[in-house]
């Protein structure tokens, strides 16, 4: 079975957890995508749900699907969000932001009762960090940051190459909150949690991929089926 179609699955299994009157986190990346097509066939068929969108992208797509949309402004949580993950290890901690939209990822999250991360079997790793861990920072003072983020990096062995994200133009790629993106190629990373504290504290970093005891739920689709991984 091919990637899409594991994806697909693994948004159908997600979709199964959500009830009319729901206000849900709608998450980014061609994962995300199906649930968000699949939510939309539901309200279609009258479920009756609203969802705060993580990126323009996703907004588009939703409002295409007909799904009512609304902020964080105008609700004060969440009862679930459904979203992506680029790595989800067995403690179900996970690097997120590849499609740039971690910094609306991680505020939606954080204002959920719940999350569910969708995702098909080559997302699951013993260890985060075989996939460059995006970074959010201020384009102001960049080289300091830069300077910071290898330290913060180094100091909990996890050290490798820095890389400022291009855009399709060649330009930097600017995420929808104005700000660039460097993502750290490290191999592995043997703490992550710690890592995740140290990456906050800097000032010029903005948020970054390590999405650390956020995730409850995971789904995942493989050839063999598909898995759901609880929280401990
Ligand atoms: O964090 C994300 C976007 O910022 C995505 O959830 C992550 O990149 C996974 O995307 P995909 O489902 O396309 O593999």
């Amino acid at each position: 079975m091919d990637k899409e179609n594991l994806k697909r699955q693994a948004a159908a299994r997600a979709l199964e957890e959500v009830r009319s009157g729901m206000r849900l986190g709608l998450g980014t990346g061609s994962t995300a995508k199906h649930f968000v097509e699949l939510l939309g066939e539901k309200v279609r068929g009258g479920l009756d749900v609203i969802g705060v969108p993580t990126s323009e992208v996703t907004r588009a797509d939703a409002e295409r699907c007909g799904i009512r949309l609304t902020t964080l402004d105008e609700i004060d949580h969440l009862d679930l969000t459904v979203d992506g993950a680029d790595e989800v290890d067995t403690r179900l901690d996970l690097i997120k932001g590849g499609g740039g939209a971690l910094l609306r990822e991680k505020i939606v999250a954080a204002a959920s009762d719940r999350m569910i991360v969708i995702a098909d079997e080559s997302k699951w790793v013993e260890r985060l960090g075989r996939f460059p861990l995006p970074v959010e920072v201020i384009p102001f003072g960049l080289a300091a940051t830069r300077r910071a983020i290898e330290k913060a990096c180094g100091d909990v062995g996890a050290a490798g190459e820095l890389k400022l994200r291009a855009g399709k133009d060649g330009h930097a790629f600017v995420t929808d909150g104005g700000h660039w993106i460097v993502d750290a190629h490290l191999g592995q990373i043997s703490d992550a949690p710690r890592l995740a504290q140290l990456l906050s504290a800097i000032p010029g970093v903005v948020e970054h991929g390590l999405f650390i005891g956020i995730a409850g739920t995971v789904v995942l689709a493989g050839a063999e089926g598909i898995r759901t991984v609880e929280r401990a």
